[in-house]
Parts: structure tokens; sequence; C-alpha cells
């Protein structure tokens, strides 16, 4: 946990105090009602020992789930409606099966379904929301191995272990349940009034495959209760601006009453007062929410790892444009997109290409990040370069090498070249368009140098790790009792609930407003980590209490501490956490100056995953240091497990953010231009963090540990790979290190991007196409 206090010092963790209203932070959280109860709330309370909460949770609104579904479908099978009846439904479940394409199968539909009528998962867990669409059991039951993508990720604290295996037994019961429900329903099949099976389109966006549901005025009693349904399922596949209110026919024609739906014909959707945009539905592209079901990347992190759309972002383009893709063969029936899908994996790396818009000279140079999420087809790259080079002559057709070769599909822009003209209609006859002007190589080379590789060496002494922030104890010489006397904690004042539940062991840590200790479950016997957080230290800073808990609440991953159990008393607030044994990731680095390439890549795996998990819910840390990395060793000393803690400062991100806060070394340069800052400034501080594993210190240093020259530093983006220290360190690493440290937010890498980067994934065969 950590406030922001006004410092020079650089071993303080915070910068600056809160220097322009952040609505986020600053907003009073409703939490501290909830959080105020002093007793634990009830996956917790029931099962605090061995169940991180929200797993369990997930598992008892799956189970939830099945069984509203059982009860919801037994009174529909005594209902006199025709449409009612089970063969409809379960039409209604097939229609859904085989067309909502996130949703894929019965359990994940059928909770889904209820789940979300009944609102019962929404912000509980977004973990929930992964199981479901992963495919329920699997997903949750595996979740540690899949995001950890490390054997020693099991070997976490029993908590998360015993956790997760309850949980999926939960879910295998809510699996079973809902399967009984489904060949319930297939053995009773009564007659049926058909319905008319309809396909809506999203206004706009033809790569959105559509959606076919059945209707009938029995199952849609009202116009509303249709454009309900319809919100739902397009909020699952795509980002839409708001609920559907308008229904139109291909050409335009607006519906207005049910029984103008015809059998068999497609429609479009729009959201609030959008006019009807005239583009060629779903006619080129491939269904690509299809692309994301048995993606592995899918289970790693969030709600729903679709391609998303490249008019997800809001901005339409009403040209259509010819196919251009050499691999794409428009199919909906599922299974060459598998096909697709495994050439996609192989072809797409996250990676920052530079575009020279065509036009007058000088011409114009940007970067554009491409990545699984924007570029799963050729068409979607064609339509993230158009939407960031804005040709005067709209959309992008034609795109050419810096050697003026066509670029006809989607591997090209994943091979050697990194350097793309972009064109539109205009025709390209002449041999100079592709030769470059004195200004115009200027600017790429300006680029291409701040791309930092090897080469340089480091003038003057070894530049130095910064202090650490927080207090680590030597447990055999601590005077504890004199420690919590001096933290004002008596242990005899303890809440009686964490007294009777615990035994209180010595004292692990303390950071600016909080003691943490270890405990240990009297019934259970395992040790958790108590965090006393003195109140009095965070006096008008409060709502940063709340945040914390709020968020830690939401939260359920192999590589976050959970929240066991908060109680909040008025003068401080007891967090019962999860425990990590190995200390944090400072110490580690203290101790081992630099680490390989290997444990590097195991470390930033495991912080990469914790991060896409966090910013899938848009929320932002905004304290990645190594101090709030927990580690677990194994026997030799190497790191097996690194988990993230202290959520002190972290909020969720709905607009962009100004409060300038952090740690001076990890701060993100945007963060100090205080022009506006979001997800990818916890991208920053964790690219600083793997310069450090690898070499022992960070990349921007002042030499007077003075915060103005290293802010400065940090604002210039300027840093090296010095010899001695970076000899012997492979390109893929720099440059992945390379993409996190990039200046602009919007082509630094994501967090998912991080994962996706060869070197994370060990594949260091790929060349590295990286000029100097
Ligand atoms: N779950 C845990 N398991 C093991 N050790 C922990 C745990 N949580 C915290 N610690 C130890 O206690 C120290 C302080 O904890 P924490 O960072 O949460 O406190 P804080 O007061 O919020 O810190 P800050 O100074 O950043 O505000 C950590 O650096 C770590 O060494």
């Amino acid at each position: 946990m950590r406030m922001e206090v006004q410092t020079n010092h650089m071993n303080n963790s915070l910068i600056s105090p809160l220097s322009a209203t952040n609505p986020q932070t600053l907003t009073t959280s409703n939490t501290s009602a909830a959080s105020s109860s002093s007793s634990p709330s009830p996956p917790q309370a029931t099962s605090a020992a061995v169940t991180p909460p929200s797993v369990a949770a997930t598992a008892v609104h799956l189970q939830k789930a099945a069984m509203q579904m059982n009860d919801s479908l037994t009174q529909l099978s005594r209902s006199d409606s025709p449409a009612s009846s089970n063969s409809e439904i379960e039409k209604e479940l097939q229609d859904l099966d085989l067309n909502s394409s996130m949703n894929s199968g019965s359990i994940s539909l059928g909770a889904e379904l209820n789940c979300k009528s009944n609102g019962s998962l929404s912000g509980a867990s977004s973990s929930s929301t992964q199981g479901l669409v992963g495919g329920g059991t699997a997903v949750v039951g595996n979740g540690g191995a899949e995001n950890g993508g490390d054997a020693s990720a099991a070997k976490t604290a029993n908590t998360t272990t015993n956790g997760s295996s309850n949980a999926a037994n939960n879910l295998t019961t809510a699996a079973v349940a809902a399967a009984n429900i489904k060949k319930r329903i297939s053995s009773s099949r009564t007659p049926t009034r058909k319905a008319r099976r309809i396909k809506f389109y999203r206004n706009g966006d033809r790569f959105y495959p559509g959606i076919t549901i059945p209707v009938s005025n029995e199952r849609y009693r009202s116009f509303e209760s249709l454009f309900e349904d319809l919100t739902r399922l397009l909020e699952e596949n795509v980002k839409i601006p708001g609920a559907v209110r308008t229904i139109y026919t291909m050409c335009g024609k607006k519906i207005s009453t049910l029984e103008e739906l015809e059998d068999g014909q497609s429609y479009v959707c729009s959201c609030n007062n959008e006019n009807f945009k005239k583009v060629e539905y779903n006619t080129t592209s491939q269904p690509l929410t299809n692309l994301s079901i048995s993606n592995k990347t899918s289970n790693r992190l969030s709600k729903y790892y679709r391609p998303s759309s490249p008019l997800k972002n809001g901005s339409t383009n009403t040209n259509a444009m010819g196919n251009g893709s050499a691999s794409a063969t428009t199919n909906t029936n599922g299974s060459p997109i598998l096909v697709r899908m495994s050439e996609r994996d192989s072809i797409v790396h996250p990676r920052i290409v530079t575009l020279i818009r065509n036009g007058t000279r000088p011409r114009k140079l940007m970067r554009l990040l491409l990545n699984k999420r924007n570029s799963p087809s050729f068409d979607h790259v064609l339509t993230a370069i158009t939407q960031k080079v804005k040709l005067d002559t709209g959309y992008v057709r034609k795109v050419f090498t810096l050697s003026g070769s066509p670029v006809t599909n989607l591997a090209d822009f994943f091979g050697p070249d990194d350097v793309f003209f972009a064109y539109g209609t205009e025709r390209v006859n002449n041999p100079d368009d592709f030769r470059l002007e004195t200004d115009e190589q200027k600017a790429l080379q300006a680029i291409r140098k701040n791309l930092r590789t090897a080469g340089t060496t480091c003038k003057g002494p070894k530049p130095k790790m910064p202090v650490k922030s927080k207090k680590t104890y030597d447990t055999s010489a601590l005077d504890e009792e004199k420690l919590l006397n001096e933290s004002g904690i008596d242990p005899q004042e303890l809440p009686a609930v964490i007294r009777e539940r615990y035994v209180l062991g010595q004292i692990i840590g303390d950071g600016n407003f909080a003691i943490v200790l270890k405990c240990k479950d009297r019934q259970s016997g395992y040790t958790y980590a108590l965090k006393i957080i003195d109140k009095s230290k965070c006096k008008g800073k409060e709502h940063y209490i709340d945040d914390e808990v709020r968020v830690m609440k939401k939260l359920s991953h192999p590589h976050i501490i959970s929240l066991i159990m908060d109680v909040d008393q008025q003068a401080n607030m007891y967090l019962v956490l999860e425990y990590v044994g190995g200390g944090d990731l400072f110490d580690a680095i203290t101790r081992v100056t630099r680490f390989s390439e290997d444990q590097s890549r195991v470390m930033i795996k495991h912080l990469a995953s914790a991060m896409a998990y966090l910013h899938s819910m848009s929320i932002v840390h905004r304290d990645i240091k190594p101090e709030n990395l927990l580690v677990e060793l194994d026997d030799s000393g190497n790191v097996i497990v690194l988990k993230l803690a202290d959520f002190g400062l972290a909020c969720e991100v709905t607009e962009p953010l100004y409060a300038v806060c952090g740690t001076p070394t990890y701060v993100a340069p945007e963060i100090l231009m205080e022009t506006g800052y979001g997800l990818k400034i916890d991208v920053w501080a964790a690219g600083i963090i793997l310069y450090i594993l690898l070499c022992g210190f960070p990349p921007f240093v002042s030499p007077d540990n003075q915060q103005e020259p290293l802010f400065d530093a940090i604002i210039s983006g300027i840093y090296e790979f010095p010899d001695p220290y970076w000899s012997g360190i492979g390109n893929g690493v720099r440059d992945l290190i390379a993409n996190m440290l990039q200046s602009d937010p919007d082509v630094r890498f994501t967090s998912e991007d991080i994962l996706d980067h060869y070197w994370t994934m060990g594949n260091d065969d790929i060349i590295n196409e990286y000029s100097s």
C-alpha cells in the first residue's frame, strides 16, 4: 500500500502529490461499507484457509447458474406456451451454440444465459466469465498451469492449489448438472411452433460474422425484450457503444415490429441512435469470434480474447475493400478456421512497424503496433493502417515495402520488412515513389535510433540500483515486540475474528503504511500474511485503502496474491493474504545481482500473465516494482513462482488518469508528462524490471540520485544496453525490452504482447529482424 508523498528521495516510492484530479482514485468507493464488516465475506469466511475467494465464488455461481437453469427449464416445460416447449428451448440452445461463437459448450452457454439474466456474475469475478467462455471446468481448473506457463506454478501456496481443485470439483459438478439438463431436454420432445431464424449483424462492423437466433412472439413478447437479448449477445462478441435500440433491414429500412422480421433473413442492430451504416456485412471475413475459442492464449486472462474487429474502436469505414488476403476464405462452418488460426498464430507476433503515408513530400512517417488483436487477417491489418495513416483518399488499398514490393498477405507484415508505404486508390507507377527524400530518411533514422541495440559501452562506473523502498526483516535478529509497539500495534487488540482464527507469527515486512506478519490458520495449519494498515498514516487518503480491498476482492489469479479476509476497524485495516515465502524480488536481485535469460523469462511470464489478467479487467496496478513482486524459490535459490502484491495504488481505468504516482525508477513517461495515462504504464514498469533482471541496474538512472535528471532521462526515452553488462545477452530479449519501453504508449506492447513475443515463448530461433 502506498500513498503519494512529496519527497526528493529516490528511495521513496512516491513521487509527487496528486497533481491532478484522478477521478478513479478520488471517487469514494462503496467498499467501506462492505469491508467494514468485521466478518469475512462468505467465500472467504467459509474457505479462507483453502480456497481463493474468487475461484470459489466462480464455482458457486456456476452451480447456482446450472440450478437456476434447471429451475427455469422446469418452469418453461410446464408452461402452456408452445414456444416454451423443451424442444424449442433446445433448438434455441443449439442455435446459440452454433451461432454465438463465443459460447462453445453446453455448460458455458447454459451458465452464461442464466448468469447474465440474473446478473450474478457481473463484477464478482472476471475469472468466472473467463471460465464460462473458455469452457468451464477445464479453464478454471487449469488456471495455474495455463497462466503460469510453467509447471512450477502448480507449486504455489497451498491456498491456490487447493482452492483451484475445490473450484474445479465444483465446476465439474456444475458442468454435469448442465449436461443433465440438456440431456433431459432432448429426451422429452414435444411438438413446437417453429421460431423464425434471424441473423443479426452489428451496425457498421463488416467483420462481425453475425449471430442467428430463434425469434418468435412467444419468446420475445415485446420488441424491447429482443433488444435486450441482442444487446447481451452482441456485448459478448463486439464492443458496442450502448444497448441495441434499432433494427434495420440490410437495405437500411427501420424495423418497428417483431412480425416484420422474416425467417432466414439478416438484419442489422444499431445501438443508441446510430444511423444505419451500409457496409458489406460479413462478405469477406472469417467468423473471427471463433478464433478465440480454442486459442490457448484466451485462457490466460480475460473475458473474451476475440481479435477485435478493426472497427471496434468506434471508427467505421464504409469503403468496402476487396479481399486482399491470400489465405482468407470465407467460411462459417468452423473447420477451416482452425487452419487459419494456427496459420495466424505462427505468423503474427507483436511488432511495431513504420508506415509512410503516401502524399505530398516529405511524407509523414508513423508507427503502428501490430499484434494478435489487430492483425488476425490481412484485412484487419489494412484497416488498422487505414485508421492510423488517415489517407485523404480514404481506405488503404495498397501497401508496399521500402523496396517497392507489393504486400499481398498477412505474412508480409511479419517478415523482414518493417517499413511500409500506404496507398489508397492512387496509381503507383513511378519507381521514385519508393525513394526516400533526405527529410524522410532522417525521420526514419530517428525512429530506428529509438530502438536500442547492442554496441554501446558503459562510460563511468556501473549504474546502481535504487535504494529499496520497503523494509524486510532478518527474523533471527528481530525484536518483534518493540517493532509492534513502534508500529502502534497491540496483538491483544486484534479483531476477535482474526485472533480466534489465526496464531500470529513473526513480522515479515513493513511498508510506509502497513506492517506485515506471518500468521497460521489454527485449523488448517496453513500460513498466511497478515497486513495491518495503520489508518492514521493514511489520513485524508483512506479511499486508497478501500480501493486496495475492493480491487483485491475481484481478483483470482495464480500470479496475484489472494485476499483471504479483510477486517476494517477504526484504527487499522486488517488483510489476511496468501503468503509467499521467498521474500520479494528486490531482495532476490540484491542477492543474485543479475539473472539468466531463462530465469528472467519465467519471472516476466508470470508478471505479464498477472498484468494481462488485471488489464483485461481494466485495472491498472500503478506500482509495479521489485518490492511488490513476491517470489517462491527452489532449493537452489531459483525463482520458480512470482506473484504481484500491494494493490494500494491500483484502480480501474475508464478514462485517462492524471494522478502522478508510482515509484521514480519505474514511472512511465506519460505519467510525468501528465498527458493522461492508462494500463500501459504497467508494461513500462515491467520493461524496467526485465532490464534490471538481466543486468542488475535500471535503464534510466541519475548520477546523484536526484529525481529531476532521472525524469528527464525517462522522458527522453533514450537508454542503452551497455557493454560489458549486456554482452552475451541475446537480441530477442533486447527487442522485447525495446517494445516495452516505447515512450509512446500507443505503440508500446500490451501485456498480452509480452506473452506473445517470441523471446517470452522461448522461440529464440525466430530471426530478429530488428535493425540497428
Ligand atoms: N502476502 C505476503 N507474503 C509474504 N510477504 C509479504 C506479503 N505481503 C507483504 N509482504 C512483505 O511485507 C512488505 C510490505 O508489504 P506491502 O508492500 O503490502 O506494504 P505497504 O505498506 O503497502 O507498502 P508501501 O510502502 O509500498 O506502501 C513487502 O515488501 C513484503 O516483504
